[in-house]
């Protein structure tokens, strides 16, 4: 009878102190081909992490797309070449596999992803495996599988093996009835595309397992991301990165949103600072979990004029898509992120001529793509 109530009153003190996030001691562990199941563990996440000289042991998912090259090089940089691992599910190109550890990833076989987690040693995730805004509607199984369930086995393996993960959201995580004009960290969130729904579920289920397991969890809501030597994925904010290809080879473009359409977006070195940063902020530095950043906001018709100052001959047309608009119509046109520069020093060095002359600069040689091999 005594250690019945000794069990049941621990069980009880586990469950009241959920919800600080700190000391918590129930950690989800999968077995394969069982249901999810929970074993006690005295690992504090919070405070869990490699020892202060060591660097972090890296995987970052979907790492093949527009952001992850990027992301890999600077964390290289910070943490040794071998301490990076990139992953996809996709053949790298010669130059990308030469330039540090690659491994075939697929995030929705959990068993895999928890080898290559256990076998690396793994310390820190970058989850960026996703279908983006517009390919996410035109697939919207492929969608859920991969943004949700994917995100589940991500989120189970981090909690298991104590990784600080971080998860990439959106200015697509917001809806028509979110404020827009600027859109603050907590507000409504009814987004209505399968991304912007598979983000929300991503920063919830993030933060729940933080306060409930104490899972480092920390995620960003980027806006749309513009680079030069890497292609983005199919998404709503594509025509900022396709004009700049479009003006050098052809000098005609044609937008397919709306001159009007205002978004926000940021140069992929401000986006991935942002990542490094939020990543080495002290825990208690974070009052959230989920932060918006910010950096320009721009039209098609303000970007094309900003374009038209290093190309002047650039013709641009409208043929708008009605999808894409409507997923633009219901997106943030400013993005309040007060909370990120207050509370982890946050600050872009990219506004909208700035990002042009650089765009230009890097496809006008191809020093950049040079740089990286
Ligand atoms: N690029 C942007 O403008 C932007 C803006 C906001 C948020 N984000 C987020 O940042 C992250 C990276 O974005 P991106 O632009 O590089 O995306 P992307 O679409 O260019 O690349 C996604 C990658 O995920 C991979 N992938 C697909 N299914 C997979 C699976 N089953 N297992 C493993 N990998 C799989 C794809 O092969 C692809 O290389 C995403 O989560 C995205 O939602 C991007
Ligand atoms: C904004 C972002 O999440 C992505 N570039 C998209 O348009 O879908």
């Amino acid at each position: 009878m005594p250690i019945v109530k000794n069990v049941s009153r621990a069980v009880s003190q586990l469950l009241q102190s959920s919800g600080c996030g700190c000391g918590v001691s129930i950690v989800p562990v999968r077995c394969i081909g069982v249901s999810p199941r929970q074993v006690a563990s005295d690992a504090s996440f919070h405070s869990v992490s490699f020892a202060e000289s060591d660097h972090p042991r890296v995987l970052i998912t979907g790492g093949l797309g527009q952001l992850g090259v990027g992301l890999a090089k600077l964390l290289r940089k910070h943490f040794g070449k071998n301490n990076v691992i990139l992953s996809d599910i996709r053949k790298p190109a010669d130059n990308i596999f030469y330039s540090g550890p690659f491994i075939y990833a697929d995030i929705l076989d959990y068993k895999n992803l928890r080898e290559i987690v256990v076998n690396n040693r793994i310390s820190w995730l970058f989850h960026y495996s996703a279908l983006l805004s517009a390919v996410g509607e035109a697939n919207v199984p492929l969608a859920r599988a991969v943004n949700i369930t994917g995100l589940h086995n991500v989120l189970d393996i981090a909690a298991e093996h104590n990784l600080r993960l971080f998860v990439p959201s959106t200015i697509g995580a917001f809806g028509p009835t979110s404020p827009r004009d600027p859109t603050p960290d907590l507000c409504i969130q009814r987004p209505r595309t399968i991304y912007g729904v598979s983000k929300v579920h991503a920063e919830l289920m993030g933060e729940y397992y933080h306060y409930r397991y104490g899972l480092d969890f920390r995620c960003l809501r980027y806006p749309g991301i513009i680079s030069a030597d890497s292609q983005p994925g199919g998404g709503t904010t594509d025509y900022a990165v396709q004009i700049f290809h479009d003006a050098i080879k052809t000098g005609k473009f044609q937008c397919n949103l709306k001159p009007d359409t205002r978004l926000p977006m940021m140069y992929i070195d401000d986006c991935l600072k942002a990542t490094l940063e939020i990543m080495e902020a002290p825990a208690e530095a974070l009052s959230m979990r989920t932060y918006n950043i910010s950096a320009m906001s721009f039209t098609p018709e303000e970007l094309a004029q900003e374009v038209q100052k290093h190309v002047p001959e650039l013709q641009v047309t409208y043929n708008v898509d009605e999808v894409r608009q409507a997923i633009a119509d219901s997106w943030p046109m400013n993005f309040d992120d007060r909370n990120a520069r207050r509370d982890w020093g946050w600050k872009h060095d990219y506004d909208l001529p700035e990002l042009v002359t650089t765009m230009f600069s890097f496809l006008g040689s191809d020093s950049r793509i040079a740089q990286a091999n």
